[in-house]
């Protein structure tokens, strides 16, 4: 629309609705473009709390790389602007929320569910290692759900905390889906994505992510052995899948351009939505 390709957006532009979450930068709101009644989420972020955190080269790139970026499941970021207090980012609004407060009101997703989603998500990964962009931060918190079980990843090209949405509480969760070559500091590259793929299809499945233990370094432990351990209620094809993406060995890991033709997700295609 040429809307959106005038660049000086202003805040009396927009009428703000509820308050979607908040997090360490700032607030995101859902608000409505009056002149085009288009429904998207603002994030609303203190300047000064940016410039003390001294993320404006890392909001620069993230800018730089969310402005290419255009497939259905990743949150879209249409524009920003800023005026002498706030910087302002117009995101994507996704109608039916966090994932991960859907899995834990859920407790688990059976599989047709859980096969629509790590499919999808395996298509954005796809679609931004194309692009050379590594997430790095897969999990259940960064990914929106909008209709008809469509998901929405965020927050990728970055490694910097996502404000704006509420984040796990245990601080190990954090730890769960980091792959063997992260926690032993070794290189990496995009097949940490898969890794963590795997992570978030165990935790569709099962209800929590596989090495997740009291203490940290216990996890550590487990995710250098790669100690999975898979519960019998798991389907075989699903378990199977998630071996293959759970790999120790980066490039043994599952080709996500491949995810098309696992049994598990040509079996459960037929019902999705
Ligand atoms: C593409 O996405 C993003 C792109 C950039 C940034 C960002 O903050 N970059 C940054 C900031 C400062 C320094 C460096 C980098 C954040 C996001 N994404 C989110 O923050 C999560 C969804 S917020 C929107 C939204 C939509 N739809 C919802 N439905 C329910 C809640 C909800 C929440």
């Amino acid at each position: 629309l040429p809307r959106q390709l005038h660049k000086n957006w202003k805040i009396s532009d927009f009428e703000l609705g509820r308050k979607l979450g908040k997090g360490k930068f700032g607030k995101v709101y859902c608000v409505r473009e009056i002149a085009t009644g288009f429904v998207c989420a603002l994030k609303v972020m203190d300047k000064c709390e940016l410039l003390n955190y001294k993320v404006e080269k890392q909001f620069v790139r993230e800018i730089e790389i969310q402005a290419n970026v255009r497939h259905v499941n990743c949150l879209r970021l249409y524009g920003w602007f800023h005026d002498q207090k706030n910087v302002y980012l117009i995101l994507e609004y996704a109608a039916e929320g966090e994932l991960y407060k859907v899995l834990k009101s859920k407790r688990r997703f059976d599989d047709v569910t859980a096969s629509y989603y790590t499919f999808q998500v395996a298509s954005a990964l796809s679609y931004l290692h194309k692009k050379h962009i590594v997430h790095r931060d897969l999990k259940p918190e960064n990914i929106l759900l909008h209709f008809n079980n469509q998901i929405k990843l965020s927050d990728f090209g970055w490694s910097v905390y996502a404000p704006g949405h509420s984040k796990r509480t245990t601080m190990c969760g954090t730890l769960d889906y980091l792959p063997p070559e992260m926690v032993e500091a070794k290189t990496h590259d995009e097949k940490v994505d898969v890794w963590a793929l795997g992570i978030l299809l165990y935790e569709f499945l099962v209800g929590r992510p596989p090495f997740e233990e009291q203490n940290s370094s216990t996890t550590y432990k487990r995710i250098a052995k790669v100690d999975l351990r898979i519960p019998s209620f798991v389907s075989p094809d699903a378990a199977d899948l998630i071996r293959k993406l759970l790999k120790y060995e980066p490039e043994k890991r599952f080709k996500l351009s491949e995810i098309g033709k696992h049994p598990w997700i040509l079996k459960n295609r037929l019902h999705w939505p």
